[in-house]
């Protein structure tokens, strides 16, 4: 099934300019990092593997669907692609996914005891996720072990999410965080707040040391 071009087009400029937003934050380095859109049911814009994303351009941006197969395109989508097309397949409200490298969710994953997820309470700041009316709501990180097997981690992040279907994000140990919103507006508001309520963590940590 063909895609819309004026919403590919619409896509890759919102994912330039994430990615141009992301890098200069300094949660997104060195190549690393991968960002989606979504077109319509069945299609999603999302980076070609491998580009810097500070200084993506149009070109870097291609159409899967949402078995993650290339559409209309010669190039290799991101290495994780399936961790995003899970999500919009999964959530189907999800207008963008967005995964970050950055240090504080890099070392904070490294810190929490094995098999734990991270429990975000008490934070006002956990109302900038949709559902999340207090601060006395519980936000619950799962933190899944780094793999470079997709298929494996993406069957790992369906099963949490189909359970879960209402939390916001998850993190892969030692790897970075996947964060997903209605809009990428919405998306990129996910991204920070987790990197302030991780930066409050891993400061709440070093307090009680
Ligand atoms: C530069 S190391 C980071 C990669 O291994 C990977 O985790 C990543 O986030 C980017 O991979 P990509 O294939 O470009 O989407
Ligand atoms: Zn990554």
């Amino acid at each position: 099934m063909p895609f819309d071009v004026t919403r590919y087009a619409r896509a890759a400029q919102s994912i330039v300019d994430a990615g141009r937003f992301l890098f200069a934050q300094g949660w997104s380095p060195a190549t690393s990092s991968n960002y989606s859109e979504r077109i319509d049911p069945q299609h999603i814009a999302i980076t070609v593997s491998g580009r810097h994303k500070g200084q993506l351009e149009a070109g870097d941006v291609m159409v899967v669907d949402l078995q993650g197969q290339p559409v209309q395109s010669q190039c290799r989508s991101s290495a994780e692609t399936l961790l995003h097309t899970v999500v919009y397949d999964l959530l189907p409200d999800t207008g963008a996914v967005l995964h970050t490298h950055s240090v504080k969710a890099t070392v904070l994953s490294r810190l929490l005891p094995l098999g734990e997820p991270l429990v975000l309470s008490g934070y006002e700041l956990q109302k900038a996720f949709p559902g999340f009316d207090t601060h006395e709501s519980e936000l619950i990180v799962p933190v899944f072990d780094n793999t470079q097997d997709m298929d494996a981690l993406s069957q790992q992040v369906r099963q949490w999410l189909s359970a879960n279907p209402g939390q916001p994000g998850y993190l892969i140990r030692g790897h970075g965080l996947y964060t997903w919103g209605d809009t990428m507006a919405d998306c990129l508001r996910h991204v920070e707040a987790f990197e302030f309520l991780f930066e409050c963590e891993l400061e709440t940590m070093r307090i009680r040391r």
